[in-house]
């Protein structure tokens, strides 16, 4: 794997686990039925996770056609689909906890995992809505809990418009809800600043991607 990580180093001997959501979390409304909660400092054990999952996950890289080429995706993939062993017990626990917090407002559970691996600030996702499934027609969530070198989320309304940036640190929780998925685009741009790396872990309900 490449570039190491500065561990954060008061925070080593942490155990690993979810602190509580309830009144922790920040939302934001945004325009077109879309919202954005932010719980910071979520998971503790922060450098417990992101050590394991540089080192158990079968991180793959992918190429994707653009235009008339192919090109290399700027950042290091793995999906567990629902059913699937995940790579750290911590991940049961989240979603078991998102799940109390948001199966009224959802109405249904968190059931899949997807982790990309951004090795340093070359790396990047461009602006896009996860619209694969059921986020291009309904309103959804999508989970994203951030470790490693923070970095930024930024977010803008689809037909254009000034855009939102978050910056996600070691531990720190964002959900974007409601209409996000459709309505707005988020992405994390690169950065020409000496970047450690980050690894983003998104939960989301069954048949949205
Ligand atoms: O890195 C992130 O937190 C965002 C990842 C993302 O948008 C995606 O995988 O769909
Ligand atoms: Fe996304």
């Amino acid at each position: 794997m490449t570039g190491a990580f500065q561990a954060s180093l008061l925070g080593l001997d942490e155990e690993l686990g979810v602190r509580p959501l309830g009144g922790a979390v920040r939302r934001t409304v945004l325009d077109h039925g879309a919202w954005i909660d932010v719980r910071r400092g979520w998971l503790s054990g922060a450098d417990t996770l992101f050590a394991r999952l540089t080192e158990v996950v079968p991180w793959h890289a992918e190429r994707r056609h653009m235009y008339d080429k192919v090109v290399d995706v700027p950042r290091l993939l793995k999906f567990y689909d629902e059913g699937e062993t995940l790579p750290d017990r911590v991940f049961d626990e989240a979603m078991r906890a998102l799940d109390a917090h948001y199966q009224e407002e959802l109405g249904e559970p968190f059931r899949t995992v997807g982790l990309c691996f951004y090795r340093d600030g070359r790396d990047s996702v461009a602006w896009h809505g996860d619209t694969i499934g059921r986020g291009s027609t309904e309103d959804t969530m999508v989970a994203i809990l951030s470790v490693g070198t923070p970095r930024s989320l930024l977010l803008r309304p689809r037909g254009g418009g000034p855009s939102i940036r978050h910056d996600l640190g070691h531990g720190d929780l964002l959900v974007m809800g409601g209409s996000c998925q459709r309505t707005w685009e988020h992405a994390v741009p690169k950065t020409a600043r000496p970047t450690g790396p980050r690894i983003s872990v998104q939960f989301r309900p069954r048949g949205v991607r």
